[in-house]
């Protein structure tokens, strides 16, 4: 017999999301989904690294794209419909959006993420997933982190701040099942070196590129 808690019903967790994001712009849930697709995820980035399947990140998009280690040191890899098991989670997040853009109206249009691992000593600096004109669509950003029984003494931790005063407004242990929403406009964060393997899944969802729009 486990001691946590099933997840929250759905609808609830829906329900729970909107209204931070509403009040405050962000929201940290803990055992979002269910434990059986959470474990499923783990397992398969877990077995991407094994079979040296993540390659390291780079900074800047398209002709701007490098990598530099003194940035952001984490090994990624996208998530694709054609596995099973990304396609469950790629599912859960379509479900995640219609029910966010029933609540909020924020219009958001498509989801793009990938598994992440951290190796030792790897972190990610301060930055922001998106900036205002910018061309990336992204609108909000998700993790989820894949890291069973994670310790403050493991390091690794989500530091999110707040644009204008700078101040510190969470630190998130990178915990198993623990999901981290955000306005990607708003939030500079970061992640800190971490002592442990570190996994989790990062996602944007995305508004629709005004160039493929159609005339109206
Ligand atoms: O893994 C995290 O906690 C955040 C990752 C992140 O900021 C990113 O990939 O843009
Ligand atoms: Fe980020």
């Amino acid at each position: 017999m486990s001691a946590t808690p099933p997840p929250p019903a759905e609808s609830e967790l829906y329900d729970l999301i909107a209204n931070d994001l509403f009040e405050q712009g962000y929201s940290i849930v803990p055992d979002a989904f269910s434990h059986a697709l959470t474990h499923d995820l783990y397992r398969r980035v877990a077995r991407l690294d094994e079979h040296n399947d993540l390659q390291l990140a780079g900074v800047g998009r398209e002709t701007d794209f490098q990598i530099n280690t003194a940035i952001r040191g984490d090994e990624t890899r996208w998530l694709s419909d054609t596995h099973k098991v990304d396609a469950a989670y790629l599912q859960q997040m379509a479900d995640f959006r219609l029910a966010i853009n029933r609540r909020l109206f924020l219009g958001l249009f498509d989801y793009e993420a990938h598994y992440a691992h951290y190796a030792p000593s790897a972190f990610y600096k301060r930055h922001m997933d998106a900036f205002k004109g910018g061309d990336s669509r992204r609108v909000l950003t998700t993790v989820l982190y894949l890291n069973q029984d994670w310790q403050a003494t493991d390091g690794g931790q989500l530091v999110i701040y707040d644009k204008d005063s700078d101040q510190i407004i969470s630190t998130v242990m990178p915990e198993m099942g623990t999901l981290v929403v955000f306005l990607s406009e708003d939030f500079p964060h970061e992640v800190l070196a971490c002592k442990r393997d570190r996994y989790s899944i990062a996602g944007w969802f995305r508004i629709q590129d005004p160039m493929q729009a159609p005339a109206i």
